[in-house]
């Protein structure tokens, strides 16, 4: 798929097979058009060119199969004014027959900040709040945009936990992350994008091997690099 916003073109014909089963890293640099990938699976953001298949239908002016998808946006927005149980419930309203999976509201003891509301919540309690949301209806997919940015170490332990045991269960977990000690610890592959194409879609093995680096972040640089190291 291709994507441009007026002039600026965020995605050059980006082509790629993602499976279920796997925890799938998209990296790279600020602005390389991560979030705009992950949103045009969504259906959030039409590409100008191209398609996406969900489980090999296209999805391209279709709503169904998002349904099947978690997301758990880089910062959620909320209405200030209403208390963290009423956000759940309104959603839970919306989807009234789909499974549940409550396990992070329990992880997080959320229930014991319900009546808290959301313009009033701390930003890694609005973290909690969305993972929650993202992982709420059992879906088979998760995209999950920078998730444990501003989690604290033990929230973020929960969080891949979580992503561990339903990759375990065949769901396909996408993670946009900038934390590449985090990525070793969850991902299988990584997904580099730079200037809005792909450079790089390997498994962490691979890309170790490649560059002879123990490390992630150092093998990811040295692959960005050109394959010298920094
Ligand atoms: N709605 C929009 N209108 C115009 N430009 C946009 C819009 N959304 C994103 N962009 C631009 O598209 C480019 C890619 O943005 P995107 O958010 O996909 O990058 P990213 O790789 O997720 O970056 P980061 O690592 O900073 O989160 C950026 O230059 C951004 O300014």
């Amino acid at each position: 798929m291709s994507k441009t916003y007026g002039k600026l073109q965020v995605l050059r014909g980006v082509s790629v097979e993602l499976t279920k089963g796997k925890v799938i890293s998209i990296i790279g640099p600020n602005g390389a058009g991560k979030t705009t990938m992950s949103k045009c699976i969504l259906g959030m953001v039409l590409p100008d060119s191209g398609d996406i298949k969900f489980k090999g239908e296209s999805v391209l002016n279709r709503h169904a199969y998002r349904s099947q998808i978690g997301y758990m946006p880089q910062i959620g927005r909320y209405p200030e004014n209403m208390k963290i149980r009423q956000v759940i419930e309104m959603v839970r309203d919306i989807r009234k027959n789909a499974p549940i999976d409550d396990e992070l509201i329990g992880l997080y003891r959320l229930e014991e900040m319900y009546d808290k509301r959301m313009g009033a919540l701390s930003g890694g309690t609005k973290q909690k709040v969305s993972a929650a949301l993202a992982f709420l209806f059992d879906p088979q997919v998760l995209i999950l945009d920078e998730p444990t940015a501003g989690l604290d170490p033990f929230a973020a332990e929960i969080l891949k936990g979580k992503i561990l045991k339903e990759k375990k269960k065949g769901k396909l977990v996408l993670i946009t992350s900038h934390v590449m000690s985090e990525v070793e610890e969850v991902a299988d592959e990584v997904l580099c994008l730079v200037d809005g194409a792909i450079m790089f879609y390997e498994t962490i093995a691979d890309i170790k091997n490649q560059t002879q680096e123990t490390r992630l972040s150092r093998a990811v640089a040295k692959m960005m690099n050109g394959g010298t190291a920094l």
